[in-house]
């Protein structure tokens, strides 16, 4: 595997990539890009097998649903990740790391093994793998693959945002991004016809309690259907231009959007602080994020100033 410049510290198993800059950290994901998307293929095939059998629900300290699936997933990315970019992997399903010990690094795995966990249990096909690589606290690259539709989104800003049937992926062992790329669809986040009606997609499961002030605000605005999609496919709805803006009210983790950021991004979308307005940032010490709009080019260019209207306002 080769890989930019490095420097071992003696306290840090890891190698930490002090000084590398944006450019070399994109050439060596471009390098590496037909095996990422094996390894998280894998994770998912994992998860299916699991899918298609009985299988019991555990509950986890936070009363959240946790299965073996998110159990043999995890342990796919946990070891593979770091083979492909030798850094931490932040997993939902890994050890409590503090953020004393994570402080310090500069880039890590941002993963949830199986994002969408109640809507697995439920059998209703809406959980995904996720992947971020983080990098000076932004997200730079993302996967997330969609096991019951065997498909792949991925994205950088330097790759841009593209889908890929799974079908293809076996074959991309090996290969960089030039080939990868070249059997991939492009996303656009703004590809959806004037004439066709607006989306709102929200979750399923949780924060769908956007106030009604708001709904009337934005209705003014332009009239608006709204979709209820779980985990963060959701994401790939609005890099693909099939939904335009998810306002997500309530908890989240960092994993379960640190790859749909990178992805919604490299398709021209953009994912927001509801407080600050500004992109969400990443390895914080609380690992919760802030409430947040997500939204496609579209939205951005025809409606700017509402961006700054807080989902929760
Ligand atoms: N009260 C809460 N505490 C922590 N995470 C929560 C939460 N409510 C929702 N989530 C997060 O929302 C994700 C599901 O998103 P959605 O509601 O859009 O389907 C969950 O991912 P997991 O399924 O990986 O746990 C979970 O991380
Ligand atoms: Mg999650």
């Amino acid at each position: 595997m080769s890989r930019p410049p490095e420097e071992k510290t003696a306290e840090s198993p890891y190698i930490l990539w002090k000084s590398v800059n944006s450019q070399t950290f994109h050439s060596h994901i471009a390098r590496s890009l037909g095996n990422i998307l094996v390894l998280v293929q894998e994770a998912g095939k994992r998860i299916l097998d699991v899918y298609g059998q009985k299988f019991e629900v555990f509950l986890k300290s936070d009363l959240s649903p946790l299965t073996l699936a998110d159990q043999r997933s995890h342990e796919v990315l946990f070891e593979g990740l770091p083979r492909i970019l030798d850094v931490p992997v932040l997993s939902e399903e890994g050890r409590t790391i503090e953020f004393a010990e994570r402080s310090s690094w500069q880039t890590f795995w941002s993963a949830d093994p199986l994002d969408g966990t109640k809507e697995f249990v439920r059998k209703s096909g809406d959980f995904c793998v996720s992947i971020g690589l983080v990098h000076d606290r932004s997200p730079l690259f993302g996967v997330i693959y969609i096991p019951v539709e065997n498909r792949v989104y991925f994205g950088s800003m330097d790759l841009g945002g593209h889908t890929l049937s799974g079908d293809l992926i076996p074959a991309l062992s090996g290969l960089p991004a030039v080939d990868v790329l070249a059997r991939s669809q492009r996303l656009d986040s703004d590809r959806a016809s004037a004439e066709k009606e607006w989306v709102l997609i929200g979750s399923v499961s949780h924060g769908g309690e956007i106030s009604p002030e708001v709904l009337k605000k934005l209705r003014k605005k332009h009239p608006f259907s709204v979709k209820s999609v779980g985990s963060a496919i959701k994401f790939c709805r609005i890099a693909e231009g099939a939904a335009d803006f998810y306002p997500r009210v309530g908890t989240t983790m960092e994993w379960d959007t640190a790859g749909g950021q990178a992805i919604v991004e490299s398709a021209g979308g953009g994912l927001i602080s509801a407080t600050t307005g500004q992109p969400l940032t990443y390895n914080k010490e609380s690992l919760e994020n802030p409430d947040f709009l997500c939204f496609g080019g579209r939205f951005a260019q025809e409606y700017p100033e509402m961006l700054s209207l807080s989902p929760g306002s």
